[in-house]
């Protein structure tokens, strides 16, 4: 089996930060790379996002490029619409070099998911995704979580699982990476609208709806591109679309709550208010109906205000519920 000892983090955000301690807990060797972590680096702290963690002498943090380069294997952890500058700048990776693509989301402007934006961006990467119900602060603190990791061959999934499992971190290997993808990136604009549902208080059935009915949207996407039912029902579909659907710990539900609520929105990253738009005129192209997903991005493009955009997915023509 194909051995992934020293194991590269690109990005030293929450996630980043958080992926590096499970990797480092799975016995492997860890750098973590990020800019500006010359105070983390010296205060074995990511105070910003990760208050109280330690980080072990034994993890190199560092910001220079050249040390992920020789690595084994690359997580690649920063914001979605980063992932191609920040791809870019690796590579001088060894050719067949495992990256595995850790943000969730969709381009903005090319509508592509991460692996097509690493496809042309570091051409020799062997492309990989982690994803699944795991909040960077639970993953930290080493409580338990499940994630999936894709790749097309089985026998990398399987070899990056090797390398990050652990008691606290349980990845379970699959082969759909697109399955993985979409599941990821669409969780997030239905926590945007979950959040909204919360803050304008319309109540549990209604939150109940939206998880269930935007789990049909997701589907519905997911099936017309290709994606395996079973990877969407799974970790990285329904069980993330559960998780950050019921959490104000989720940025992109927090962002939503404020908006239902009418408070100032939160200054955290929600990558689900990048992806609503591409999501819904990706939905467009594919003719696939994806009302909830649909409102939610006309609620943050300004030209529908959430009451209405409420009354008119109330009023949709009745229909059956699996069509
Ligand atoms: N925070 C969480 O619980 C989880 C986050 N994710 C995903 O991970 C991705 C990153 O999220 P977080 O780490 O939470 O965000 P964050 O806001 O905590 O950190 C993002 C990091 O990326 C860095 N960064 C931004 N642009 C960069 C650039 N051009 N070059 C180099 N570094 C850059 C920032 O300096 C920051 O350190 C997102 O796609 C998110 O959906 C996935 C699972 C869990
Ligand atoms: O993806 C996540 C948990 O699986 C984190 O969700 P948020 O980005 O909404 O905080």
């Amino acid at each position: 089996m194909m051995t992934i000892d020293h194991i590269a983090v690109v990005g030293a955000g929450a996630w980043g930060t958080s992926l590096a301690l499970a990797a480092h807990r799975a016995g492997r060797t860890v750098t973590l790379w990020g800019r500006d972590v010359a105070g983390m680096a010296a205060s074995r702290e990511n105070a910003a996002h990760l208050p109280g963690v330690r980080l072990p002498e034994a993890m190199q943090v560092t910001d220079r490029i050249e040390a992920v380069l020789a690595a084994d294997a690359i997580l690649l952890a920063t914001p979605a619409q980063t992932v191609r500058e920040v791809a870019g700048r690796l590579e001088a990776i060894r050719e067949d070099t495992p990256v595995v693509l850790c943000a969730k989301g969709l381009e903005r402007g090319t509508a592509k998911r991460m692996t097509e934006v690493l496809a042309e961006a570091l051409p020799p990467a062997a492309p990989a995704v982690l994803s699944g119900p795991s909040f960077a602060v639970d993953v930290a603190r080493g409580l338990p979580t499940a994630v999936t990791i894709a790749a097309t061959e089985l026998k990398l999934a399987m070899a990056l699982c090797h390398a990050l499992g652990s008691a606290s971190f349980r990845p379970y290997a699959e082969t759909d990476m697109l399955g993985v993808e979409i599941g990821g990136a669409f969780k997030n604009v239905l926590a945007i609208a979950a959040g909204i549902v919360a803050g304008r208080e319309f109540g549990a059935s209604a939150s109940a709806a939206v998880i269930a009915r935007g789990f049909a949207e997701l589907r519905r996407l997911g099936e017309a591109q290709g994606a395996l039912p079973e990877t969407l029902m799974g970790l990285s579909g329904l069980g993330d679309l559960v998780l950050t659907c019921s959490s104000v710990q989720s940025r992109n539900f927090a962002y939503g709550h404020a908006l239902g609520s009418g408070a100032a929105l939160p200054p955290a990253l929600a990558e689900g208010a990048a992806t609503a738009p591409v999501a819904r005129d990706l939905a467009r192209r594919l003719g696939v109906p994806m009302p909830i997903t649909e409102a939610v991005a006309a609620i943050l493009d300004g030209t529908l205000s959430i009451d209405a955009a409420a009354e008119a997915l109330m009023l949709r023509p009745l229909k059956r519920e699996v069509d």
